[in-house]
């Protein structure tokens, strides 16, 4: 039983517990060697000398002071095992100076252990009887703290299992301990510490009266005997300090204690986070004033927590079993809400889910054809925006509504602005970190879905269509649309040919009169039309270049709402009428164009007119009279074919003069260059410039103007082409007189047998500009330019 009560330590030794590596000096060997799970610290102690029970017996008659002696070493070896384990305890013991047996440590040791546990004043009080003092306030101290064990059936009590040598060994150990403490025994604050010694307190309050009684009345002499005498008893209680005693209880009975060592809980306070989740939000803003607030008095206790924000399966019937988000418990009492815009709340497209299969993407927009030589290169006029940093606490933000970039549908940037960070007005620029940032994410990640923003999904009646998978702020910018660059004449063939076979069309009036076709391009193509959208598709001019993008509407946009926008769709031939399926109330029943302006009186002879002819292609495209039923008074009558962003069959004949006019300008231009036509040639230059006027009423108007100015730059003066006569020269002979010099040269090399057939053609090919204009039909000017180069020519 000895044995193993003194092994019990060392089982938690293995455990790694550090209080019971302070019993690591009372270690057998063989009991170590039993329980085979030494730690390596414990392992080296068992090198140490075992402890002989002839040497207990030994010890057992020592004298009192070796006694004391023998509880310093044991504390000293207990605390330095502590720190340290393993052998180091014992030497700390032999370097001391103080010559101990093996067993008078291990005596002090056991001493130590039961004046800590309890048991000794239980065992060792000299009278059993609960009248005794000490008895009587170690029962005191036991009820008041509640334990489960009575004084009576104490470890110890029975004494039955002990052997007789033990019992005896703990027995002369009491009466030492008595007799060196002696006096200081009965006012020895109870082993069980600062707590016993409050509760005794309460029992003892007469005595420590007396004492103070005593400290006042008392002579001096008989003070500071009773301090010394305090002082001794502090100092030993000090020495023999553990570091716990719930440990050291438990380390001496093999019986539970209760948690009555804890101190009392503190009562928890509420702590309101200020961001998280739901950065930003203020409660105010879910404050709908309009509906009355409770007159329900706060009862302190929690307030139950809504649940009407959830969906009717995942609803519970009883309230306050479900944990809310944060935000949610601000409500007092339910109502419809909507979650704000600075929720992160992504979703994502569900396995199995179909997938467009032949989409091609292109995430710039690209020229393609003969587009290239018709696309102009950035010629908006340049633009400067004015506009100084916002002030601190104003609501009007850094190139806001007033910017001349932003009135202009200009984006700003380091070239046209000076506001930095200050500035609103970067729209694109915003877009292009955040899909950088989409790009190097993990697809399945949250940080894709954020920056991504938008995701195809399958929809029921109308294709695919395009879901958010987070949310926006009004008028924020969405995703880009991108595609190819193609001239109206390319666009209608790919639609009378490529696509005859398609339900979809991906073709969008862009800029110059270019078509964007984004067959192949970006994920904007899939979003869908509506009647009563949720954003727009908007033209913006980043460093000079048109770009398309998708901007979330007035309203903002949630989380997982599908994206739409107006197509404002011009179907030009009674062949592309397509039925709306937007489920819009104000749903104009086929996908057409947009009324101008639904508050602008329309007159009935437009109305007539208008209705009469929707009704007709509507009817020509479902073979009967159209069931749905159209809001005639929306409609207005249109003289030209709308050139308004948005989806558009165009009509060639209108632009077709500017695009003319444009190709002109540039073919004139690379002659120039070329040297072909002489470089002061004048060329007709028209520019668009738009001014920003206010009118009385304060309201901001922008006038276009278009400005008509003649270009032409001096040449540099050559021998073989002096610049006067070339100016005096007209345009036919001024080519004459600068070819020749030139053509006699390549005519000589290209008779001569050593230039091969391909480099006459390339030679030839310099002089005639290469691309459209052998196989394209020309300007009148141009052909007859080049039919006059090629007789100049063969004449020479
Ligand atoms: C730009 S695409 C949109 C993506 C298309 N849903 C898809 O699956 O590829 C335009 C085509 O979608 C269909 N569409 C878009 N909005 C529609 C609507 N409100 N009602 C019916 N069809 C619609 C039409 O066929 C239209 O030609």
């Amino acid at each position: 039983m000895a044995r193993q009560r003194k092994s019990m330590p060392l089982a938690r030794l293995s455990s790694g517990s550090t209080s019971s590596s302070s019993a690591a000096s009372n270690i057998e060997v063989g009991g170590s060697a039993r329980e085979g799970s030494l730690s390596s610290a414990a392992l080296a102690l068992t090198s140490t000398p075992p402890t002989s029970v002839s040497e207990q017996d030994q010890a057992s008659s020592a004298l009192d002071k070796e006694d004391t002696n023998a509880t310093i070493i044991a504390d000293m070896t207990r605390r330095s095992s502590r720190r340290k384990s393993g052998p180091a305890s014992y030497n700390l013991g032999l370097l001391s100076g103080v010559r101990r047996t093996s067993a008078g440590i291990e005596m002090a040791q056991e001493k130590a252990i039961r004046d800590f546990s309890g048991a000794t004043l239980v065992d060792d009080a000299p009278e059993p009887s609960s009248s005794t003092p000490h008895r009587q306030l170690l029962n005191d101290g036991v009820k008041a703290l509640n334990m489960d064990w009575e004084m009576d059936n104490l470890p110890g009590d029975g004494d039955v299992d002990l052997p007789a040598r033990k019992k005896r060994r703990h027995r002369s150990s009491i009466d030492m301990l008595i007799e060196t403490t002696g006096r200081a025994m009965g006012r020895m604050k109870s082993v069980l510490g600062k707590r016993d010694r409050e509760i005794s307190e309460s029992d003892n309050s007469g005595r420590r009266q007396s004492r103070r009684l005593l400290a006042i009345e008392a002579p001096k002499d008989v003070e500071e005997e009773v301090k010394q005498e305090d002082n001794t008893v502090e100092e030993q209680a000090e020495r023999v300090e553990r570091p716990s005693k719930l440990a050291r209880l438990s380390s001496s009975f093999s019986i539970t204690m209760p948690q009555v060592f804890s101190s009392k809980p503190k009562k928890p306070t509420k702590r309101y986070e200020s961001q998280g989740l739901y950065a930003g939000q203020t409660i105010s803003s879910y404050d709908d004033q309009s509906i009355p607030k409770p007159t329900r008095k706060p009862t302190g206790k929690a307030r139950p927590v809504s649940t009407s924000f959830l969906p009717d399966a995942t609803r519970t019937e009883s309230r306050g079993s479900l944990v809310a988000l944060p935000m949610f418990s601000y409500l007092e009492r339910e109502r419809p809400f909507t979650i704000p815009y600075d929720v992160f709340a992504p979703v994502h497209h569900q396995r199995g889910e179909e997938k467009p299969k032949d989409w091609g993407k292109v995430h710039k927009n690209r020229l393609v054809g003969d587009a290239q030589h018709y696309w102009r290169k950035p010629y908006f006029e340049r633009s400067l925006c004015i506009c100084t940093p916002p002030v601190p606490g104003s609501s009007e933000p850094g190139c806001g509504e007033h910017c001349l970039n932003r009135a202009m549908d200009y984006e700003c940037d380091s070239n046209n602005c000076a506001l930095g960070d200050q500035c609103t007005n970067r729209d694109f620029a915003g877009l292009g970190v955040r899909m950088e940032r989409a790009n190097k994410a993990d697809k399945k990640s949250a940080s894709y879905l954020f920056n991504a923003g938008v995701e195809v999904v399958k929809t029921q009646d109308r294709g695919f269509g395009v879901r958010a998978c987070r949310s926006y702020e009004p008028n924020q910018i969405i995703t880009e649309y991108t595609g190819e660059i193609i001239t109206p004449n390319e666009a209608g063939r790919r639609i009378r040919e490529d696509y005859k076979d398609k339900a979809d069309y991906y073709q969008m009036e862009f800029d110059q009169g270019m078509i964007l076709d984004a067959t192949k391009g970006s994920i904007a193509r899939f979003v869908n039309h509506s009647c009563e959208p949720n954003c727009r598709m908007l033209k913006r001019f980043v460093s000079g270049q048109p770009r398309m993008a998708l901007f979330a509407g007035d309203r903002g946009i949630l989380t997982g709402e599908e994206l739409t926008y107006d197509y404002n769709f011009d179907p030009y031939s009674v062949k592309n009428v397509q039925e709306c399926r937007c489920g819009a109330t104000n749903c104009r029943g086929v996908l057409g164009p947009r009324p101008k302006d639904a508050n602008k009186p329309v007159t009935k002879k437009e109305k007539e007119g208008m209705a009469a002819g929707m009704k007709r292609k509507v009817g020509e495209f479902f073979g009967t009279t159209p069931t749905v039923e159209v809001d005639q008074g929306l409609f207005k009558k249109r003289k030209v074919p709308q050139m308004s962003k948005g989806w558009v069959y165009v009509d060639d004949s209108i632009e077709q003069t500017r695009i003319e006019e444009a190709r002109k300008d540039k073919e004139i231009a690379r002659l120039q260059k070329e040297g072909i036509l002489p470089a002061d040639l004048q060329v007709k230059k028209t520019t668009t410039t738009t001014a920003v006027t206010k009118d009385k009423n304060g309201a901001r108007r922008f006038v276009q103007k278009v400005t008509t100015r003649m270009t032409g730059h001096r040449p540099k003066a050559t021998p073989e082409a002096p610049s006067k006569k070339i100016q005096k020269l007209g345009r036919l002979s001024s080519i004459k007189q600068k070819e020749s010099p030139a053509a006699k040269v390549k005519n000589a090399g290209a008779g001569s047998s050593q230039v091969t057939k391909s480099a006459r053609r390339s030679i030839d090919n310099r002089s005639i500009p290469k691309g459209s204009m052998k196989v394209r039909p020309l300007t009148k000017d141009a052909t007859k330019m080049a039919r006059t180069m090629r007789a100049v020519n063969a004449d020479e």
